[in-house]
């Protein structure tokens, strides 16, 4: 597809900061995904592995090629693989923060963080003056002339976000930015790094596989399967009504696909669910895993939904076990460890399970047209 050319000096008000259609061809793999990011908002570009988020980051920072799409940030086309025009990645309004912060190990941090407004044309002095004021909102002006490796991991993570946020970008990009920490400095990290995002008045896209820090970090998350976008939307949205397995699995839920008549559900040709909403036609129907009662014989006089299973796993999940179930259809249930000792648990085993029409929350499976297929 084509936009129109669009080169002004001024952003536009109601125009997002970035707004792009990122096209990208990797053998068998191709990313096709639209991204529209408002200044002062924090997107995350949440999906699974190989799912395309790197690339989407990589694309935009200019490290990989464009070949279709355009990208236009900040009111100026950066991309525009139709014109045969690309801007070197130097020469884009972009910070980036690599996942194990790529800072120059021959430098102190001070000159890290400064290497960037050198690169935007400061002398050295006014970098170095720039650099000093960043690390010093980072809380690292007593370690300005510490050279990387006499950092701890949480420290390096801020000279790399200082080093980012130096040159003022329109954009800024993390790709996971977390990953390299240790759970406690990861705590602390995050909260700091939530605090300068929050300070930030450029686009931010935020890779990541957590679905913590996306929704601790982010006003907006984006799904992404297989190089397209599956769900967009608010942490309250997609928490309460996943549309793909990932997602529901992200947010812990079960989730079934099926065709509704009523308070009935057919999710396939040997099962169908009763729920406590009525609906007509395609829809999800999910619930959580504790809502999934477990019982060695038959359950009866109870409306319930109640099916054959059998034990396919068994994880430890907090304080209670995970138990993933087989059957005619695939569930996973929260059971107390009292409850467990009563069934006698195992591999293999047996058992019948339930579940509450009024603990199943059903939904369309196409609002608005933003199904995923
Ligand atoms: N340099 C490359 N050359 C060819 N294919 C690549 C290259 N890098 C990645 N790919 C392919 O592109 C697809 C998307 O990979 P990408 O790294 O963008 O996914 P991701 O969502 O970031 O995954 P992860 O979470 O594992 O980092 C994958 O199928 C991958 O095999």
């Amino acid at each position: 597809m084509t936009a129109p050319i669009v080169t002004r000096d001024e952003p536009v008000a109601g125009t997002p900061m970035l707004d792009a259609r990122l096209v990208v061809d990797r053998g068998a793999f191709r990313l096709d995904l639209a991204l529209r990011i408002s200044a002062g908002e924090v997107v995350a570009l949440l999906g699974p592995n190989g799912a395309g988020k790197t690339t989407a980051l990589r694309t935009l920072a200019g490290l990989t090629p464009l070949h279709d799409g355009y990208v236009t940030l900040d009111g100026q086309d950066l991309d525009r693989p139709d014109l045969s025009r690309w801007t070197a990645t130097e020469r884009r309004p972009i910070g980036v923060v690599f996942q194990d912060y790529l800072l120059f190990p021959h430098l102190t941090a001070l000159d890290n963080v400064a290497f960037g407004p050198r690169r935007h044309g400061l002398d050295r002095q006014r970098a170095r003056a720039v650099a000093s004021d960043w690390l010093g909102r980072m809380g690292l002006a007593e370690h300005a002339r510490r050279k990387p490796r006499q950092l701890s991991g949480g420290q390096a993570q801020r000279v790399a976000l200082a080093r980012a946020l130096a040159v003022n970008p329109a954009l800024l990009l993390l790709d996971e930015p977390l990953a390299a920490l240790d759970a406690r400095t990861r705590l602390d990290t995050r909260a700091q790094l939530q605090r300068h995002l929050a300070a930030h008045p450029g686009a931010t896209l935020l890779v990541t596989h957590d679905p913590l820090d996306a929704l601790v970090l982010a006003d907006r998350l984006v799904i992404v399967e297989q190089g397209r976008v599956v769900q967009e939307g608010d942490a309250a949205t997609i928490t309460a009504q996943p549309r793909t397995d990932y997602v529901a699995r992200l947010v812990g839920l079960n989730l079934h696909r099926g065709r509704a008549d009523g308070h009935t559900v057919r999710v396939n040709a040997d099962f169908s669910l009763t729920s406590g909403d009525r609906h007509d036609g395609e829809v999800f129907v999910a619930y959580p895993p504790s809502a999934v009662a477990l019982y060695p014989r038959r359950p009866d006089g109870s409306p319930r939904n109640v099916w054959p299973a059998t034990i396919t796993g068994i994880q430890r999940h907090g304080d209670n076990l995970r138990v993933q179930l087989g059957g005619p259809i695939d569930v996973v249930a929260d059971i107390t460890p009292a409850a467990a000792a009563h069934l006698h648990l195992g591999a293999g085993q047996p058992l019948w399970a339930a579940v509450k029409a009024t603990e199943t929350r059903v939904y369309p499976a196409a609002p608005g047209g933003s199904h995923p297929e």
